[in-house]
This record gives C-alpha cells, structure tokens and sequence, in this order.
C-alpha cells in the first residue's frame, strides 16, 4: 500500500498502558484516533457518525472487548471500509471473526502477539500444575482463616515425578512448559491438529486425542479457542479421563465446558483443577470458587516484569527488562508500523498465513 503525503490514520481501541513512546513514535507515520466508547452500542455509534472514517489499521487489546464486544460480522459491517489491518495485542484472538474479516472485500488482515507470551504463560501453567496436584489451595486456604492446615488436613498430594503430563495443543506455549515439566520428572505427550517434527517436538511422544485423554495424569489445555476448540473437552471426554486426573488451563475458558468440570471435580473424576481462564470472565463459576480443590488465578497469565527470551529481539536488546505486557505492546505496533510501511504484518494469524 502506497501514501502520498496524507498520513494514514490509525485506530486505538482500548488501553497502551506500557508502550506510550512507541506508540507516539508511531505518531510520526500515522494519525493516531481513539474511541471514546464506553460500551457497544456507543462505539456503533462512533462508527456511523463517521467518526474513524479512512482508519487503514486499528490497535486492540483483549479488554477492549467490553467497550466494543465481539469483532464479529456486525462491527465488521459499520467499521470503516478503508480498515485494512486489525492488530490484536495478545496471543489468543477468538474475540476476532478471522474468517469474516477474511471475506471482507478486500480482506481484513489480523495479527497477533504469538511468542511473546509464552515463558510468562508456561510458568502459570507450571504454578498450577505443581499447585493442583499437591493440593495447596485447601492448605493455603485454611492458613488465611487462622486454622492452619484446616481440620481435617487436607489429603496428601502428588509429586509431579513420573506423572505423565499431556498437552493439548503443542504450540508456543505448550512447548514452553513441556521444557519446564521435565526439568520436574514429567513424561510429556502431546496432542495436536498436525503432528510436530522431531525437532519441535523434541523428545514429547504424539498421541491421538483420546490416548491423550486416557493416559494423562495431568491434562494441560494450551490450544487456541475457536469453533473447532469451544468446548472441547466436556463430559464426554472427563468420563475418558483417568479416575482422579488433574486438569490445568491457561488457553481460554471456553475450550472447556465449566459446568462439566464443576461435575467431574464433584463427582471426584478430576482431583484438582488449576485455571487462569474462565468461561465468562471476570464470572467465575461458583462451583468453582466453593470447590477448595481448585486453583484459581484471574488469567494473570502474562502479568509479568522481566523480558524473556522468547519475546522480540526488538525488546530484548542488551540487558533491559521489560514487561511481557509491554513487549506485547511494542510487538502489535511493529504490526501496524510494519502494515503501513510494507503492507504486510510481521505476525499474521496462521488462519490467514496464505491471503
Ligand atoms: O491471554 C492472553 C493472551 O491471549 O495474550
């Protein structure tokens, strides 16, 4: 895409809350709009009114989703026709009809945020794992009402050696955290649309879904939500499980179906749960929050400091420490600036890896 000596404008949905020199830098390529939307309808408005015609790209965090809601087919139909990119600052972006913005004429682009999440997210992950399987949250509990271990104690937990963790869904992250849950003695399988090569599977033994369900002691939910994922693992699949699985997310609340895990934790099925991601979030099933077996974390999953390794050289150069939020942010802009001077995003969604 060319511009003569109109800046292209960009628009902001939601909050940069680290990466404001980036974003004033973008400033220099672009002019920068904001929403002013504090609920759907009114960003409706905004859009009717004309208010971000010409916009090429917009910027989106994950919260914004409670001040426009969904990026589905009806926000698509009032969002300016100039819209051409739509960057999402995260790893997960099912709040995004990729397949809607797809059919655009001509096509939305979406990108997201996918590696720089990924050490901050794992190490959750690990938390919970090491969390559910000893069965703290019953411990730390009773401490906090000045009953100690609480009467009775809570049962002996597991130790994380030898249990055989299966990851469901061995991108980024899951790989991430099978490096971490064999440095505890775990044996990791793994299940996946597609097979890895050796290399990126690295030692993780392949399974159909079903052996996945069946032989895991531990089931870690690392897969994206969309469709094909919502609700994927639901009764059905906890009467597969072993007898007293401990089963972890830290994807999305809606690839498991809560009220079955609520039944299976009752019925004593899954032994403990540890979750960063909810259903309705910030709703929390309350046969959740009564149940002393489970681990919960209000998805903190990247609420990190320090930079890691994983995330873009850009962030990482000499020893600076940066939020894995703020590298999040700094990634989204390099895909609108990337957008706006090359027309292509640096991190496209896979779903639209051949547009
Ligand atoms: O949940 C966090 C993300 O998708 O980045």
């Amino acid at each position: 895409m060319t511009y003569t000596n109109v800046k292209p404008k960009v628009l902001l949905i939601g909050c940069i809350e680290h990466a404001q020199s980036a974003w004033g830098a973008l400033g220099q390529l672009a002019e920068l709009v904001e929403s002013t939307a504090t609920h759907r309808a009114e960003f409706i408005q905004e859009c009717k009114e004309g208010k971000f015609d010409d916009v090429v790209a917009l910027y989106r965090t994950i919260a914004s989703v409670a001040l426009t809601g969904l990026i589905d087919e009806e926000l698509l139909g009032v969002l300016p026709k100039s819209l051409r990119y739509i960057a999402h600052c995260g790893a997960g972006y099912d709040q995004i009809d990729v397949h809607a913005c797809s059919a655009r004429s001509p096509p939305i682009r979406v990108s997201n945020v996918p590696t720089a999440v990924d050490d901050a997210t794992a190490d959750v992950n690990m938390f919970l794992i090491l969390g559910a399987l000893r069965n703290f949250n019953t411990g730390m509990n009773a401490l906090r009402q000045g009953k100690w271990r609480g009467r009775p104690a809570p049962p002996l937990g597991h130790d994380p050696e030898g249990k055989v963790l299966g990851i469901l869904g061995m991108g980024g992250i899951g790989r991430n955290l099978k490096k971490k849950a064999e440095a505890f003695g775990m044996k990791v399988i793994y299940h996946n649309r597609r097979e890895l090569s050796d290399v990126m599977s690295a030692g993780a033994q392949y399974v159909s879904f079903d052996e996945l369900l069946s032989t895991s002691d531990v089931v870690s939910l690392n897969l994206p939500l969309n469709k094909n994922t919502r609700h994927i693992i639901s009764k059905a699949e906890f009467a597969k499980m072993k007898d007293g699985v401990v089963v972890v997310n830290t994807a999305r609340g809606a690839v498991m179906d809560e009220a079955a895990l609520v039944e299976a934790l009752d019925s004593g099925k899954v032994f403990s749960a540890g979750l960063d991601v909810y259903e309705e979030e910030p709703k929390i099933h309350p046969g959740l929050l009564s149940n002393q077996n489970v681990m919960l974390v209000p998805h903190m999953g990247t609420w990190t400091i320090e930079v890691s390794s994983q995330q873009s050289s850009k962030c990482c150069i000499g020893s600076l420490r940066i939020q894995t939020i703020l590298a999040m942010e700094e990634w989204t802009i390099e895909n609108i600036q990337m957008a706006l001077e090359v027309g292509s995003l640096k991190s496209p969604v896979p779903e639209q890896a051949d547009l």
